[in-house]
């Protein structure tokens, strides 16, 4: 809340340049201030300064929240992902105003969804979309706007029959090819106007791990810190939009996968499949929701709710189409509650489960 720009938080545009030229930009460099000092920068009374003060203070303040305000019906809280039976499980899909990550190994569809959920939030709400803009943060060079354009054809025949409703879902899906570190907080420093500019009712960071191994080896010394530390910065700032805006935020990130000692070494573990996310234990705690994809085959791929707010552990069978993901079907149930003798990789994922959250119990992910 106090990294909301003074100009959000009801400051003038006269105002605000003045402070600015003192690096006052947010509602904290102001309240960080003596009123000593926002008298000389600001060039007020010692009265004004104090109000000023006041109302920064009142405007960057969360505000209280009853649980009858929280308890709105579905459609408001969440962000439909077109899958039922994911959609199911999460009590409507992926939970406004705060994170969800897709994380897992390469080639196994994070970026199909984060295309998919970008057409989604272009949609009208009559289709289950959210309306808006898409502020698409590329860190792998790896959106192709081909693919956005054949998935939104192929998922939504009708709709998109006309070319002019193509062009209009393309042009409000807005990309941001940023390939270093730097170049990321840069642009999360910016998110909050290029929400606001865009209309944007989706955030997408696809992928927030691939930059920061790239440049962060952590087996030198203090790496590990610094790492931890950027993440915290970049969690913090989109946690605070998500919920400022409240929209989704969907980050992808990958996964290192250890199969038995052989595969890493890793003590306790014996033979059974292995998971560590790729980026520790802090951030493994700053996701709201994460959905782990997996292979089961070359073709047949998973999805697993690993965590979440509202919904129990479930494994759901897919395949990525010209559509997109597609779920093999809708009526997939919670992990231990499987009645379908089809859902057999669910007893084998007993094993990883429990690995998992092991695995996540150390702050040393590659
Ligand atoms: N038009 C298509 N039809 C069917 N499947 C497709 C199509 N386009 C891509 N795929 C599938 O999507 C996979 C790539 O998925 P994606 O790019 O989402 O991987 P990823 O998980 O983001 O990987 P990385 O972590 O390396 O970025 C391909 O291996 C292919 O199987």
């Amino acid at each position: 809340m106090a990294s909301k720009k003074l100009r959000r938080a009801g400051v003038s545009q006269e105002l605000c340049e003045l402070l600015n030229r003192h690096h006052v930009e947010s509602c904290k460099d102001l309240l960080s201030l003596t009123p000593l000092e926002v008298m000389r920068v600001a060039g007020l009374s010692y009265q004004n300064a104090l109000a000023l003060m006041r109302s920064v203070s009142q405007h960057c303040a969360p505000p209280v929240t009853t649980l009858l305000e929280l308890w709105k019906p579905k459609s408001e809280s969440f962000f439909s992902t077109s899958l039922p039976a994911l959609d199911d499980f999460l009590r409507g899909g992926l939970p406004l105003g705060t994170i969800t990550e897709v994380a897992g190994p390469s080639g196994c569809g994070k970026t199909q969804m984060c295309v998919m959920l970008s057409v989604l939030a272009t949609l009208p709400r009559s289709l289950g979309g959210l309306d808006a803009g898409v502020v698409y943060i590329d860190t792998e060079s790896a959106f192709s706007a081909e693919r956005l354009v054949e998935m939104a054809q192929a998922r939504f025949p009708e709709h998109f029959s006309s070319r002019e409703r193509v062009l209009q879902m393309a042009s409000r899906v807005h990309v941001f090819r940023e390939l270093t570190c730097q170049d990321v907080l840069n642009r999360l420093d910016r998110l909050e106007v290029d929400i606001i500019s865009t209309k944007a009712g989706l955030v997408i960071l696809d992928s927030v791990a691939s930059v920061v191994r790239k440049e962060f080896d952590t087996t030198l010394p203090g790496n590990l810190a610094s790492r931890s530390n950027l993440l915290t910065q970049e969690a913090s700032t989109l946690k605070y939009l998500a919920h400022q805006f409240n929209i989704p935020v969907v980050l992808t990130n990958q996964i290192t996968t250890y199969l038995g000692n052989g595969g890493g070494g890793v003590p306790g573990e014996g033979d059974s499949g292995y998971v560590i996310a790729a980026l520790g234990n802090t951030w493994s705690h700053t996701v709201n929701t994460r959905l782990i994809v997996q292979y089961v085959d070359a073709r047949q791929r998973q999805i697993v709710i690993a965590k979440s707010p509202v919904a129990p552990y479930a494994v759901l069978n897919y395949t990525i189409q010209k559509e997109g993901i597609c779920l093999d079907g809708d009526n997939q149930e919670p992990m231990g509650e499987a009645r379908d003798p089809g859902l057999q990789p669910i007893r084998v994922r007993t094993e990883f489960k429990y690995s998992l959250s092991q695995a996540v119990g150390t702050d040393g992910g590659s």
